[in-house]
């Protein structure tokens, strides 16, 4: 389990998050939704303990997550997936999936070809010339070889064509039901997100202001004004 309670975030002296609290249960997978700015990056690295100003607490089980300790949080069994280009161009699937798992069992990447199996079909092929979407799903499949039982992922179908989207959001879906990884995803594309999760977050400015059933926030037009 994954518990925020009365989180305040800052950047020298703007503050991001205000008084955020929330409990994300084993197993979940939680979409994170706003509007540009709203803070959602800021909590996901929060909750990593990438953001060096922040107040309140963040336990992830028994550990307190702090801040300046990302490399033990992900041993602990974080993994984040930051936004943008997050694979080595120059080496091939394989060798990025090995890289990825070094502190690990390497032989878990049979795993990872069992869930992506595009990237076994392109297993020596140099990651920079591989799509859009396969370079995303590489970089997911490098966050599974860290083995995390939970995995916090920053808009990861950011520039990919509609539908390489439904791709990505798919194997999300696939991951928390084949792993039993609980996900939590940033995302813009928010309908298409929807239909992945379980549940919805909505940020404001920094504060929580929908917390409920992603159904819900399909069937509740209002709530789209809100956002
Ligand atoms: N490293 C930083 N230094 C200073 N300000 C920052 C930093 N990172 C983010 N901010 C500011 O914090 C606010 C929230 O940014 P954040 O990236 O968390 O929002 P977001 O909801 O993820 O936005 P987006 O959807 O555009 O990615 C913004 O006003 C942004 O300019």
């Amino acid at each position: 389990m994954l518990q925020a309670e009365n989180v305040n975030a800052y950047y020298g002296k703007l503050q991001v998050l205000h008084e955020l609290s929330l409990t994300i249960t084993d197993g979940e997978r939680v979409g994170i939704f706003g509007h540009n700015g709203a803070g959602k990056t800021t909590l996901l690295k929060s909750l990593v303990g990438d953001v060096s100003q922040v107040d309140g607490t963040i336990h992830y089980h028994q550990h307190a997550i702090l801040a300046g300790q990302v490399h033990l949080n992900v041993r602990r069994g974080i993994g984040f997936v930051p936004q943008g280009n997050n694979v080595f161009r120059e080496l091939s699937v394989e060798q990025n999936l090995r890289i990825a798992g070094l502190m690990h069992d390497t032989a878990y990447a049979e795993s990872v070809y069992g869930i992506f199996p595009i990237l076994k079909e392109r297993q020596l092929q140099q990651a920079g010339s591989l799509s859009g979407g396969q370079q995303q799903m590489l970089a997911l499949g490098m966050a599974l070889m860290t083995r995390p039982r939970i995995l916090l992922l920053d808009e990861p179908t950011t520039g990919l064509a509609p539908i390489v989207v439904k791709d990505v959001l798919s194997s999300v879906r696939t991951i928390n039901q084949s792993e039993g990884t609980t996900v939590l995803i940033v995302e813009q594309n928010v309908q298409a997100t929807l239909q992945e999760v379980e549940r919805a977050i909505v940020l404001k400015a920094g504060r929580v202001i929908f917390d409920g059933a992603s159904k819900q926030l399909l069937e509740e037009n209002n709530l789209w004004h809100l956002f």
